[in-house]
């Protein structure tokens, strides 16, 4: 199979490569994966798609370095955090010793672990639930949890299996932001998630696991300008600091963009753009807030587009 890589900066070092990977489970079992070549780059956002019980999570935990794969190798091991479909929630801890005990074993001091526990569970909506024991938790608030225990420690490779689940729609809008930020930082994130519409247009590259090997799907973004517009397109909800005017970049990428209120623009973009617009605005000095990414469900956009379409042919 060939390998494919996603966008990464030029001339970037991989953070992680899987080489001929193969996992069965017991000795005599059918492969779930073969033959798995995969780069992982700096800043990369891979998302992973895949019908029921293709080997999605496999190939996760693999990534994520809590599963050895049966054959081939791994080059690489970055500070990795993983946020798993099941959570065992039923912990003897309230939330905020548990997430200061994880932020110790990465190597946090103390204070700082404290500090980040208390962060991120503001963060996602759940500072009220520090001193409750786990058990007593319910399942969005555990799963709240969960991601806050895998972004304590600034990972590099944060891997994500259906790590919306559960979630709230802040919560859920917040961990979308979370992944632009992580990524615009440099960090890598590899993802599952059952809704089409999570992070969309966002990823450098989609594969599908089939047949237990990796497919390159066709909506791999390119991150770069170019002349197309027809297509799907991206509507990118963005507020900069009161006075900052939209960076040229930004409104190059863009269709169309709308001044909504004070500071707050609404982009359209092209999704294999929409990637490249997210760090122009991530990047900008002063940083924009994303507020929110989301799918155009616009048939006056699509008109539009179409014009546009036959006006360059
Ligand atoms: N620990 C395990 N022991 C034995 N078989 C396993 C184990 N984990 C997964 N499998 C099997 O491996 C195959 C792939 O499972 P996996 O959970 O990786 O798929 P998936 O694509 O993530 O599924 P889903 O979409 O349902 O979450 C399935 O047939 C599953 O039963």
């Amino acid at each position: 199979m060939e390998r494919e890589s996603p966008l990464s900066p030029e001339g970037a070092d991989p953070l992680l490569s899987l080489e001929g990977v193969g996992r069965r489970y017991g000795f005599r079992g059918p492969w779930v994966l073969r033959g798995v070549d995969l780069t992982v780059t700096p800043g990369a956002l891979i998302r992973v798609e895949g019908a029921n019980g293709t080997g999605k999570s496999t190939l996760l935990r693999v990534l994520a370095g809590i599963d050895a794969p049966t054959e081939g190798r791994i080059v690489g091991r970055p500070r990795t955090a993983y946020v798993p479909e099941r959570f065992p929630a039923a912990l003897p801890f309230t939330a905020a010793e548990y997430l200061t005990h994880l932020g110790a074993v990465h190597g946090l001091d103390r204070p700082a672990a404290v500090i980040a526990a208390d962060e991120w569970l503001e963060r996602f909506g759940a500072a009220e639930y520090a001193r409750t024991p786990m058990a007593q938790l319910s399942k969005g608030s555990s799963q709240k949890v969960a991601v806050a225990q895998a972004l304590l420690a600034d990972p590099e490779l944060l891997v994500l299996d259906e790590a919306w689940t559960g979630l709230d729609a802040e919560a859920r809008e917040e961990l979308e932001r979370v992944v632009v930020e992580r990524t615009a930082a440099g960090s890598a994130v590899v993802f599952v998630d059952h809704d089409p519409r999570r992070l969309a247009g966002v990823p450098d590259a989609t594969y599908a696991v089939v047949g237990g090997a990796l497919e390159l799907g066709a909506d791999k973004g390119t991150g770069a300008p170019t002349a197309a517009v027809a297509g799907p397109c991206v509507l990118v909800e963005a507020r900069g600091r009161r006075g900052t005017r939209v960076p040229p970049e930004a409104g190059e990428l863009a269709i169309s963009v709308e001044e909504t209120g004070s500071g707050a623009h609404r982009f359209t973009v092209p999704e294999p753009q929409s990637d490249a617009l997210l760090r122009t605005l991530l990047g900008a000095r002063p940083p924009w807030h994303v507020v929110s990414v989301g799918p155009v469900d616009d048939p006056d956009l699509d008109d539009a587009l179409a014009a546009l379409e036959v006006e360059s042919s």
